[in-house]
C-alpha cells in the first residue's frame, strides 16, 4: 500500500521563522539554538542549549509556531494551559518545560530525546527488511499504556497519538505533544480535527461523535499494530478511503508471529463501538501484560543496579585519572620552574629538598619512637595494675594509694624500660617547623608554600589545566545524563509497581477537563487552524505546482458535492496528475476547510 505524505510536509516554502533571523542571539533571555531538527504542520523544531539549565540539562528541543497578533486574554489562555502541563511528570512523557510569545511566535520548550521518533525507528526497520520481536513491542507498548494511563487519571487527551510523536530515548519510549492540541487548538472541536493524523483517528473523531480517552486508545492501537507490521493499521489510496475503513472496515489482524493474547489485545483496543473498548487501566490489569510487566521491571530494576555498579567504577576511574594528570602537570611545572632557575638558586632548592627530606624522616622517626613508647607503658601501666590488685587482697587502703602514684623515671630504669616520651611534648616534636627553613610539615602545604609563585605565570599550563577542567566537566555531563537515563528506568519501576500492586483497573472512561478559562472558542484556536491549513497549501503548491493544485482542488471539491465513487475519482485524478496519490493532501485540505467552516458557524450559533 503506498504511504501517503501526511499534511504538513516538511516544506521549505513556509515563510521563514522568525527566531532564526538573529542567529546566535539568546531567544527568551536563554535559549540558542544549536540546528533545526525538522518542521511539522504547526511550525518549525530546533534544538537549543538552554543557558540557564543545570549540566547535562541543557538540550532541550523549542517548536516555534507562527501565531500572528495574540490578543492578550489568547496569551493568558495559553499560560494557563502550558502551566497546567509543565507540572506533569512521567518517565513515557515528554517533559514539558515552558510557553512563551517570542516575536509573533508561539514558542513551546520540551525534552529533547536523541533517539528520534518511532515513525523513523518503523522506517528504518522496513528499509532493513526487518520487524521488531514481541518482547520489545510489548516492552514499548507497556511503557505507552503508563504513560497513557497517568495522563487520562489527570483528565487530560492527546488527541494527536501517532508513531511521530513517540521518542525514543535509551529504549524508554516518551509521548510527545501531550496536552499540547488544546494549547494550540483551544476548543476541543478544532482541536480533534486540526490535529489529528487520519490514520490514527477513531471512528466517533471522524464522524463528529464525540472525542474522550477511548479515541485516545484506539490511536493506541493504531500504534501496537503499526510496531507489529510496520505499516499504518488502516490504509487507502485516498484520504477518504482511510475515512472509510476505519468507519466501516474490519479490524485488522496481528501476523501469526505474534502472540494471540498481543493480537487479541489490539483487537479490543480497536473495537468501533469506544463502549466495548478497553482503557489503558483494563489493558494494564490483563494476565498477559501483568507478567510482561513483572520481567521488564525486572530488567530494569537490574539493569539500574549494574549501571550504578559500573558508573562507580568508572567515576573512580576518572578520579585517579585526573590525579595521574595532576601529579604529571605538577612534576612538569616544577621541572620548568628548576630550568627557569640560576645554578645558585638549584642549589638552594636541592638544599631544601634535603632539609624536607631529612624532617619528614625525623618525622617518621619520632613517630615510630612514640608508637613504641606508648605501647610499653601500656604494658607497664597494665602490669602495675595487676600488682596492686594482689597487693589490695593483703594490705588496707592506705597502702593501696601509696601504690598508684605516677610511675616515675626510676620506675622505668628498675624495670629496664625506656621511659616513654611525652606526649605533648612528642605532639609538639611532630608539630613544630623547623626553626631554620620553616618548611611546613604538611606536604601540600608545602609544595603550595615553596612554588606557589611558578603557577601564576604558567599561562600555558594555565589553559591546559582548565582544558582539563573541560574534559571533566564533560565527562560528569555524560554521568548526569546517564543519572537521568537511570531516574527514567526507576520511575517507571515505580509506576509499573504502582499498577501491578493496585486492585482497580482504572477503567473509567474520560472526557477532558475543561480549566479554568479554557471554556468557549479556544485559545489561539482561529489563528492556529488558518494557519495550518496556509502551510498545507503552501506544501502541496511546492510538490503539485500552481496550475495543477488549483485543478485538482477544483475537481475534488466538485466530485465530494456529487458524491462520485473513488474508482472514478481515481480515474480522473489520473488524467490530472502523474500519482493520483499525491492528491491525499488535497482531499485533506478540503475536509479541513470544511470542518473549519462547521465550526465557526456553531460558534457563531452559541
Ligand atoms: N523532543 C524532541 N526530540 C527530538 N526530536 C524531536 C522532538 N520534537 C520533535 N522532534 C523532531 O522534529 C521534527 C518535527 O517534529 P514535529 O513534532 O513538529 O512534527 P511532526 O510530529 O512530524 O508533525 P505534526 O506537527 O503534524 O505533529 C520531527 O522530525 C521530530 O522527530
Amino acid at each position: 500500500m503506498p504511504k501517503f505524505q501526511e499534511q504538513g510536509a516538511r516544506s521549505a516554502s513556509c515563510s521563514a521563522p522568525s527566531l532564526t533571523s538573529d542567529p546566535g542571539g539568546l531567544i527568551a533571555k536563554r535559549y540558542t539554538i544549536q540546528e533545526r531538527l525538522g518542521r511539522g504542520s504547526f511550525g518549525t523544531v530546533y534544538l537549543v542549549r538552554d543557558t540557564k539549565a543545570g549540566e547535562g540539562e541543557s538540550l532541550k528541543v523549542l517548536k516555534e509556531i507562527p501565531v500572528g497578533d495574540l490578543n492578550p486574554n489568547e496569551t493568558v489562555q495559553a499560560n494557563l494551559e502550558a502551566q497546567l502541563l509543565s507540572q506533569l511528570h512521567h518517565p513515557a512523557i515528554l517533559k514539558f518545560f515552558s510557553s512563551f510569545l517570542e516575536r509573533d511566535t508561539f514558542c513551546i520548550i520540551t525534552e529533547y530525546c536523541e533517539d528520534r521518533d518511532l515513525d523513523c525507528k518503523i522506517e528504518e526497520l522496513r528499509e532493513a527488511g526487518r520487524t521488531l520481536p514481541e518482547p520489545q513491542v510489548t516492552e514499548w507498548f507497556i511503557q505507552l499504556l503508563l504513560g497513557v494511563l497517568y495522563m487520562h487519571q489527570r483528565r487530560i487527551l492527546h488527541r494527536d497519538l501517532k508513531a511521530k510523536n513517540i521518542f525514543l530515548k535509551k529504549n524508554i519510549v516518551k509521548i510527545g505533544d501531550f496536552g499540547v492540541s488544546r494549547l494550540l487548538m483551544g476548543s476541543r472541536d478544532l482541536a480533534t480535527t486540526f490535529t489529528g493524523t487520519p490514520y490514527y483517528m477513531s471512528p466517533e473523531a471522524l464522524s463528529h461523535q464525540g472525542y474522550d480517552s477511548k479515541s485516545d486508545i484506539w490511536s493506541l492501537g493504531c500504534i501496537l499494530y503499526e510496531m507489529c507490521c510496520l505499516e499504518h493499521a488502516f490504509n487507502g489510496d485516498n484520504f477518504l478511503s482511510v475515512v472509510m475503513r476505519i468507519v466501516e472496515g474490519k479490524t485488522p489482524t496481528l501476523p501469526e508471529r505474534y502472540s494471540k493474547e498481543l493480537n487479541s489485545i489490539m483487537q479490543r483496543m480497536l473495537s468501533k463501538d469506544p463502549s466495548l473498548r478497553l482503557s489503558a487501566g483494563d489493558v494494564l490489569k490483563m494476565k498477559f501484560i501483568e507478567e510482561n510487566m513483572h520481567s521488564i521491571r525486572h530488567k530494569f530494576s537490574s539493569s539500574t543496579l549494574r549501571d550504578k555498579t559500573l558508573k562507580s567504577e568508572r567515576d573512580t576511574a576518572q578520579i585517579v585519572s585526573a590525579l595521574q594528570k595532576k601529579v604529571h602537570m605538577q612534576t612538569l611545572r616544577e621541572r620548568s620552574e628548576v630550568q627557569k632557575m640560576t645554578p645558585r638558586e638549584r642549589m638552594r632548592l636541592r638544599k631544601l629538598q634535603a632539609a624536607d627530606e631529612k624532617a619528614r624522616k625525623l618525622k617518621q622517626l619520632a613517630e615510630e619512637k612514640y608508637e613504641e613508647n606508648y605501647r610499653r607503658m601500656q604494658e607497664l601501666r597494665c602490669r602495675n595494675f595487676q600488682k596492686i590488685s594482689v597487693d589490695v587482697l593483703n594490705e588496707n587502703m592506705a597502702e593501696v594509694a601509696n601504690q598508684t602514684q605516677p610511675i616515675t623515671k626510676q620506675d622505668y630504669q628498675s624495670l629496664g624500660c625506656p621511659q616513654p616520651v611525652d606526649r605533648q611534648q612528642s605532639d609538639r616534636l611532630c608539630m613544630s617547623e623547623p626553626r631554620e627553613r620553616e618548611i611546613p610539615e604538611d606536604p601540600l602545604t608545602a609544595e603550595v608554600y615553596y612554588y606557589e609563585d611558578g603557577f601564576e605565570s604558567c599561562s600555558d599550563e594555565e589553559e591546559a589545566q582548565e582544558e582539563d577542567e573541560d574534559e571533566g566537566d564533560k565527562s560528569l555531563d555524560t554521568l548526569r545524563r546517564t543519572y537521568g537515563q537511570d531516574c527514567d528506568m526507576e520511575a517507571m519501576v515505580k509506576y509499573m509497581e504502582n499498577v501491578l500492586e493496585s486492585e482497580s483497573s482504572g477503567s473509567e472512561t474520560v472526557t477532558e477537563e475543561a480549566h479554568e478559562g479554557s471554556q468557549g472558542p479556544g485559545v489561539i484556536n482561529c489563528t492556529m487552524a488558518e494557519n495550518k491549513l496556509q502551510r498545507m497549501r503552501e506544501s502541496i503548491t511546492e510538490r503539485l505546482g500552481a496550475e495543477v493544485f488549483r485543478k485538482v482542488y477544483a475537481y475534488l471539491k466538485q466530485a465530494r458535492e456529487r458524491r462520485e465513487s473513488e474508482a472514478d475519482i481515481k480515474e480522473s485524478l489520473g488524467r490530472l496528475v502523474e500519482k493520483p496519490s499525491d492528491c491525499f493532501e488535497v482531499d485533506q485540505l478540503l475536509y479541513y476547510e470544511e470542518q473549519l467552516q462547521r465550526s465557526r458557524e456553531s460558534q457563531s450559533a452559541e
